[in-house]
């Protein structure tokens, strides 16, 4: 579970860019995290893995405080952040999945079982030894989902993962999602473009300016005014 709790964050003088969020997300819920460029979402999911220190208030993953045990939320939140391309660390397919579990310090065997798993999860299964920058950008897309699955993480949380893909790719990465949510990961996906995830979310966020200013079931909220594209 990951706990929210009267988040504050500023970048520099100006206007918070969280001015006071809570939000309470349970394990195995499909969120989607939306509103406008600037609302505050990259800053949010940055807090739940502990890359940013809150200027006040506090998040909890299990109970936890993240700031307190970086490791423990790390390994129970997989992200997947935007232009995930920058982010690989290896030249191939299979090192740059295996490259967390063996940060874990996981037995050679359990990594090798992962990085089959996540790959498969992914399909991109039997692809270990090719070079990343051959894949399609689709393929890079699910590839870093495949890197964020391997660490076997209760929440998802994938920023903008549709960002730049193609009907095709982006389909395969909406197909991934599902399953993996009725496997049982909590998925979070934060998006200002509501199309073909809203009928898989379980729960609807939308910040603005910094605040959640709509939270429930996507087909109760009332999304006039507030910047965000609404399902067609
Ligand atoms: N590194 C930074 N330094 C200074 N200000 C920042 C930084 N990152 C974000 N901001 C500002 O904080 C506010 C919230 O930004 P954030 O990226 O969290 O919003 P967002 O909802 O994710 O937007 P987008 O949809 O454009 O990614 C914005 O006003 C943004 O300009």
């Amino acid at each position: 579970m990951i706990e929210t709790r009267g988040l504050v964050h500023r970048y520099g003088d100006g206007m918070p860019a969280l001015d006071g969020v809570s939000l309470t997300v349970a394990d195995g819920e499909f969120l989607v995290l939306a509103g406008p460029n600037g609302s505050g979402k990259s800053t949010l999911i940055r807090h739940w893995n502990g890359l940013l220190e809150p200027d006040a208030g506090e998040v909890l993953v299990d109970g936890r405080k993240v700031r307190e045990d970086l490791v423990a939320a790390r390994t129970k939140m997989g992200m997947v952040f935007q232009n995930p391309r920058d982010g690989f660390v290896a030249a191939t397919v299979g090192a740059d999945v295996a490259f967390g579990p063996e940060n874990l310090g996981l037995a050679r065997e359990e990594i090798d079982r992962r990085v089959g798993e996540a790959l498969s999860a992914v399909s991109l299964g039997g692809r270990r030894e090719e070079r990343i920058e051959t894949l399609s950008g689709g393929e890079q897309e699910r590839l870093a989902i495949a890197g964020a699955l391997a660490m076997e993480p209760d929440h998802l949380v994938l920023d903008e993962p549709f960002t730049g893909l193609d009907e095709p790719a982006r389909r395969a990465v909406l197909d991934r999602l599902e399953s993996l949510s009725r496997a049982g990961t909590g998925v979070i996906v934060v998006t200002h473009d509501l199309r073909d995830v809203f009928p898989l979310a379980d729960r609807l966020v939308v910040l603005s300016d910094g605040r959640v200013v709509r939270d429930g079931a996507p087909e109760t909220v009332d999304l006039s005014g507030l910047g965000v594209r609404a399902p067609c």
